[in-house]
């Protein structure tokens, strides 16, 4: 015999698990079905650990810079403590029982298991057969890409999963992918001591983003002793027991570990989409502005494939909770989408890049100034910049590297939110000595 709710929820990423309880607290009987831990890969192996770690590697950066400014600091690092910190404040040992908790506490059931999409409105979990009546709302997240490499399976490399549950910092590293995992990552580690390569397929790390982001991130990287290769793919990785190797053209790199960050995927095929009729080879799930993917079916999250990020799955989380509750309300609109990569420099963007934006076909007029000619980027003798894409009287996208980077953000996501006329942005003030006072510069130079 099926069992019944008014909504399954398959997958509590982020946005899945705020799902189910807001849904819950409005009165539907909900079940949620999770493989793995209630929240997913943000609390447990992504954004909270690795921010935990950066916070960490930034103290140290910090305290490197007493001699250059205020005198003598002695530093003695001891990637142990961060370890501690993640094992006990961020992941509580990888155990979700408060966030299980906290969800039945709401009057959700929660269905431990994988659950596969065995038709309209019905999910399989094992043998149990779940039918949502109003429907079915699916978060299934995403996983590590592995690349085909020549002889990477069954080597013991470390993924972001694994890499957050080291104990100790690794002697050496080669960090495959140089995105955003990878190069957070890298600068964690290489702040505790490792010596860290970088190999990235692309010409630039962080390749999506500004390429003076990129550049930035080398120079930044390669002066704290991080190697970096990129144009460069791995024909072969070998491992001998004690140390990786990796075949790059005619060139071998060598190291401890192995750290493999080259991207994520969705399994369609396993989570059942076949059965309502979407394509199990896609690389997401295709939805409508109110999250509908199908008759009784929404999808949020990654596997949506507008962005990666824990503020995509909670902004998604809510409309499709809207639409579920028949609520009005805007639908999902990405034109001002926010990111952050979290290095030293920090790296926001918001909106289009400038290439994007040509891709476009649109006709933009673009802004860059450095972030270290503005006073308080003098004083602090920061690196950094501030870049704008304006289309007509409005900015379309920005960008900004620096101190606190993705804090700046903030005032150049909601210009492009609202599309804040250019000449309001020149006629504000702006406090002095601020890293966003270097905002005005850059739209002075518009
Ligand atoms: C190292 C790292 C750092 C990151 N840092 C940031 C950051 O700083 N800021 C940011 O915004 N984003 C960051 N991200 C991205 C962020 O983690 C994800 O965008 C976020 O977790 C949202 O994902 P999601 O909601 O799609 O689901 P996920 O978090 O991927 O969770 C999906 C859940 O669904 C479960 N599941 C999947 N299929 C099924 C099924 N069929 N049945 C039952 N359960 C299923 C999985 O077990 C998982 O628990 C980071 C990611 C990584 C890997
Ligand atoms: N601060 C944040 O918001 C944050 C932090 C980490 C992750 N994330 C999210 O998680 C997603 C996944 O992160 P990611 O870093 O794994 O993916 P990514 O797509 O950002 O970067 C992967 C990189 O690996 C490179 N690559 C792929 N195959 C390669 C190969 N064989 N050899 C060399 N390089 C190769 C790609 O060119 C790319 O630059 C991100 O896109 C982002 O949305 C966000």
């Amino acid at each position: 015999m099926a069992e019944e709710a008014d909504v399954v929820v398959v997958g509590l990423g982020p946005g899945g698990e705020n799902a189910a309880g807001l849904l819950a607290e409005a009165g539907l009987s909900v079940t949620a079905v999770e493989a793995g831990l209630v929240g997913g890969e943000c609390p447990y192996y992504g954004c909270v650990p690795t921010k935990m770690m950066v916070r960490a590697a930034d103290a140290l950066g910090e305290a490197r810079r007493v001699p250059h400014f205020a005198g003598r600091a002695e530093v003695t690092a001891d990637f142990g403590v961060a370890a501690k910190r993640v094992r006990e404040q961020a992941t509580d040992d990888w155990n979700d029982k408060v966030a299980a908790d906290r969800l039945t506490g709401k009057g959700v059931t929660l269905v431990r298991g994988y659950g596969v999409l065995t038709g309209p409105r019905e999910v399989t979990v094992g043998d149990r057969v779940i039918r949502g009546r109003k429907g079915v709302l699916v978060n299934p997240g995403t996983a590590p890409l592995v690349p085909p490499i020549d002889g990477l399976a069954g080597t013991p490399f470390w993924t972001n999963r694994d890499a957050v549950k080291a104990t100790e910092a690794p002697v050496s590293l080669i960090v495959l992918g140089g995105g955003a995992i990878g190069v957070e990552l890298a600068q964690v580690f290489a702040r505790f001591g490792t010596k860290v390569t970088v190999v990235e397929g692309s010409e630039r790390l962080v390749a999506p983003l500004e390429p003076e982001a990129g550049d930035l991130l080398r120079k930044v990287f390669e002066a704290e002793g991080i190697t970096v290769h990129t144009g460069a793919r791995a024909s072969r990785v070998g491992h001998d027991g004690a140390e990786f190797t990796l075949e790059l053209g005619g060139r071998t790199v060598r190291a401890e570990r192995l750290l493999v960050a080259t991207g994520r995927k969705t399994d369609l095929e396993r989570l059942g989409v076949a059965a309502v009729g979407l394509d199990p080879k896609a690389r997401s799930i295709p939805v409508d502005g109110r999250m509908r993917a199908g008759d009784g079916l929404w999808a949020i999250g990654d596997a949506t494939g507008k962005g990666a990020f824990t503020h995509v799955s909670m902004y998604q989380s809510a409309i499709a909770v809207r639409d579920i509750l028949g609520q009005d309300g805007p639908e999902a609109d990405y034109h001002a989408l926010p990111h952050v990569t979290f290095t030293d420099p920090e790296i926001g963007g918001v909106g289009l890049t400038e290439a994007r934006a040509r891709e476009a076909g649109i006709e933009v007029r673009t802004a860059t100034t450095d972030i270290g000619a503005s006073t308080r980027g003098w004083i602090h003798e920061a690196e950094g910049f501030v870049k704008l894409v304006a289309d007509g009287d409005h900015l379309v996208g920005a960008a900004v590297a620096g101190p606190y980077g993705g804090e700046i953000l903030g005032f150049l996501a909601l210009a492009v939110q609202a599309r804040v006329p250019v000449e309001t942005l020149k006629h504000m003030i702006y406090a002095y000595p601020t890293f966003h006072r270097a905002i005005e510069a850059t739209v002075a130079e518009l």
